[in-house]
């Protein structure tokens, strides 16, 4: 049976019936009656449905290394129109910075931060994304400052054994496993020791599913599969692309059998998710209120990402009218952030002028 609910969500959409299964390989038997007739038909129309579903997952994950703008308005313009046109919807967080401290004038700033692209650069192996440690220095001086929390797709042991810093918040597998400061930090204002996690039912579920993509991937070259604990990432940095319709195919025939998951889709790997109303976002607007900002206008919450699982928490932000979101990308990408940043070192210089503004600041009210 295919499964209609874990549809994936992805910015493409099915181009039709794709050859990956294709017609002439459905059994037809030689005389049939009206109920082979039926089955037959019912067997032809899942295998192109199921097709039409893969050809979308691999124009997505096409996609997911785009050298252009997609956009509805600016599609049709050069690539170097595209580019500063979007450039002046999202300018650089480092040239406007004079007007984002402005903007945090008498606001505590609450510094969000994503992984993965945004304070590690990508690589091939999931498991060597170190953080330099300059960017942990200048992480650590921001949290000094700031209540900071690392919101990632990763599993959030994981992501602290990269960080390594015991006074932020880590909110893993997508924001679903939040976990507060484990040594003393000055804000006393929410709660400190809080701890939550939205999709722990699914526990058993997502361990059951790690090991099958795990079993049925394994002939693909270059797959990795990942376990978030609250989710699983399938990696195709490092698969040959004449491979990606049968790992896609593989993976689909996974969830096939797990209505109560979905896939989304990150830089060059699958994600599979329980299908609850939770994301990055929701863990955002939970570590507000955790910090005593639910209704709060004296907050500045500042969201620094790369992905589309980012985006989720820039709605967020765009919806509440308060902070910003800042996107990694050196290229042009539809997003909900207000303002861009390149590559993970202009977010350290990003993040280290912060330090150096809150600091003087900070001397220039002794003084005063
Ligand atoms: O929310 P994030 O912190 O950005 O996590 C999203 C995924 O990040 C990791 O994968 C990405 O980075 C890898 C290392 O640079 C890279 O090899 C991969 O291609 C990227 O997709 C992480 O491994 C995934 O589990 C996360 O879902």
């Amino acid at each position: 049976m295919t499964n209609q609910q874990n549809v994936v969500v992805l910015d493409v959409i099915s181009r039709g019936v794709s050859n990956v299964l294709p017609r002439s390989s459905l059994p037809v038997p030689k005389s049939f009656s009206p109920q082979d007739l039926k089955m037959l038909l019912m067997k032809r129309l899942e295998a192109e449905n199921g097709g039409a579903k893969i050809s979308a997952w691999v124009d997505s994950m096409r996609a997911s290394s785009p050298t252009r703008i997609k956009s509805s308005t600016t599609a049709s313009l050069p690539e170097t129109d595209d580019t500063s046109s979007w450039i002046v919807h999202h300018p650089s967080a480092l040239s406007m910075f004079e007007q984002i401290v402005a903007a945090s004038k008498g606001k505590q700033i609450v510094m969000f931060l994503d992984y993965d692209g945004t304070l590690s650069p990508i690589v091939e192996d999931p498991d060597q994304a170190f953080m330099p440690k300059e960017m942990r220095a200048t992480v650590r001086d921001v949290a000094r400052y700031f209540p900071t929390a690392i919101v990632t797709g990763r599993c959030r042991d994981k992501v602290y054994s990269f960080v390594k810093l015991a006074g932020l918040y880590y909110a893993g597998s997508h924001g679903m496993d939040i976990k507060g400061p484990s040594k003393s930090c000055k804000y006393k204002k929410g709660n400190q020791g809080v701890l939550f996690q939205a999709a722990s039912e699914f526990l058993p579920m997502i361990d059951e599913v790690y090991k099958d993509l795990v079993e049925k991937t394994k002939s693909i070259p270059g797959t990795k599969v990942e376990n978030n604990k609250f989710c699983v990432s399938v990696h195709f940095r490092c698969v040959d692309e004449k491979s990606w319709a049968a790992l896609a195919e593989q993976v689909r025939s996974v969830l096939n059998h797990y209505p109560k998951l979905k896939l989304t889709q990150g830089r060059k790997v699958l994600e599979i998710r329980p299908t609850i109303k939770w994301d990055k976002g929701r863990a955002l607007e939970f570590l507000l209120e955790s910090l005593g900002y639910a209704n709060s206008t004296n907050v500045l919450p500042v969201y620094i990402g790369d992905d589309r699982s980012d985006e989720d928490a820039f709605k967020v932000l765009r919806e509440r009218g308060q902070g910003f979101g800042i996107l990694v990308s050196k290229l042009p990408k539809e997003t909900n952030a207000s303002y861009s940043l390149q590559e993970p070192s202009e977010v350290k210089e990003f993040l280290k002028r912060l330090v150096d503004w809150k600091e003087m600041s900070q001397r220039a009210a002794k003084c005063a």
